[in-house]
């Protein structure tokens, strides 16, 4: 019978939040009395197989403690967002974890029932497990000037993809260290595994498990995250 899996969440928190436009970064930035950060790190401690949370921070903005708090360690965060993701990655491997739960700190309204289906489909395959939402926009290349259409593109199969991405931890640092944390095509971790030949499930999204990016987006969040 295969081991019952360890799963660790890691949570890349170390970006500057250019796009925000913001004094603070992003997931410093406050809703209802709560960070966002704080906001994606209960989200995903509402599954109880999520044993432990490493938080990948920038020492300039946050402070690292090799010392765990309430099931919380804060990481050395990296340049890229692969670098940070690999960086927490490298600490659940290191205390034992087979399975690492991905999920940016930007995104604050997580739903529990989408995480704990994103947890039971990613630990019973071999290719993990991402979040994700079918396009349903009609999509439309422009020219390079970014102001006509060269031509629409068909959306059929296409899907925007979100966090919570899990995969087991050695197959997905192996994969990011092999496609390399600076390589730009490499956006989110399933990129890194289907570079590898994998082809990790989708799970079905929400739009409530929205990336905060751009200014306006802070006003959606706000909506969805009940005052606590
Ligand atoms: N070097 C980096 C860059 C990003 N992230 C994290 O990756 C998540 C998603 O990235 P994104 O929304 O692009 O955040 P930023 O890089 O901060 O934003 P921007 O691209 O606008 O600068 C965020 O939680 C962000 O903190 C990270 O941990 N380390
Ligand atoms: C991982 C991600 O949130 C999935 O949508 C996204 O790819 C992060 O990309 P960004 O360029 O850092 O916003």
């Amino acid at each position: 019978m295969p081991a019952e899996p360890k799963i660790a969440a890691v949570i890349p928190a170390a970006g500057s939040g250019s796009r925000m436009r913001s004094d603070v970064p992003k997931q410093y930035l406050a809703v209802h009395g709560k960070t966002l950060l704080q906001y994606a790190v209960e989200a995903v401690q509402n599954d109880p197989r999520v044993a432990h949370v490493f938080i990948a921070v920038n020492e300039q903005q946050h402070p690292i403690s090799a010392k765990s708090v309430a099931d919380i360690s804060f990481v050395a965060g990296g340049k890229t967002r692969a670098e940070s993701v690999l960086s927490g990655v490298l600490h659940a491997i290191n205390q034992g974890y087979s399975h690492v739960l991905v999920h940016d700190a930007a995104r604050p309204g997580l739903p529990a029932s989408i995480l704990t289906e994103v947890i039971d489909v990613g630990v019973s395959s071999d290719n993990g497990a991402i979040v994700a939402m079918p396009v349903r926009d009609s999509l439309k290349r422009s020219e390079p000037d970014q102001t006509i259409i060269s031509q629409s593109v068909a959306r059929d199969d296409l899907w925007q993809a979100q966090t919570p991405q899990i995969f087991a931890a050695e197959l997905l640092a192996d994969a990011i260290s092999e496609v390399g944390i600076d390589n730009p095509n490499l956006t989110d971790e399933a990129s890194a595994m289907e570079a590898m030949g994998y082809h990790p499930r989708l799970v079905m999204g929400s739009l409530d498990n929205i990336k905060v990016t751009h200014p306006d987006d802070l006003r959606w969040v706000a909506t969805i995250l009940k005052p606590s």
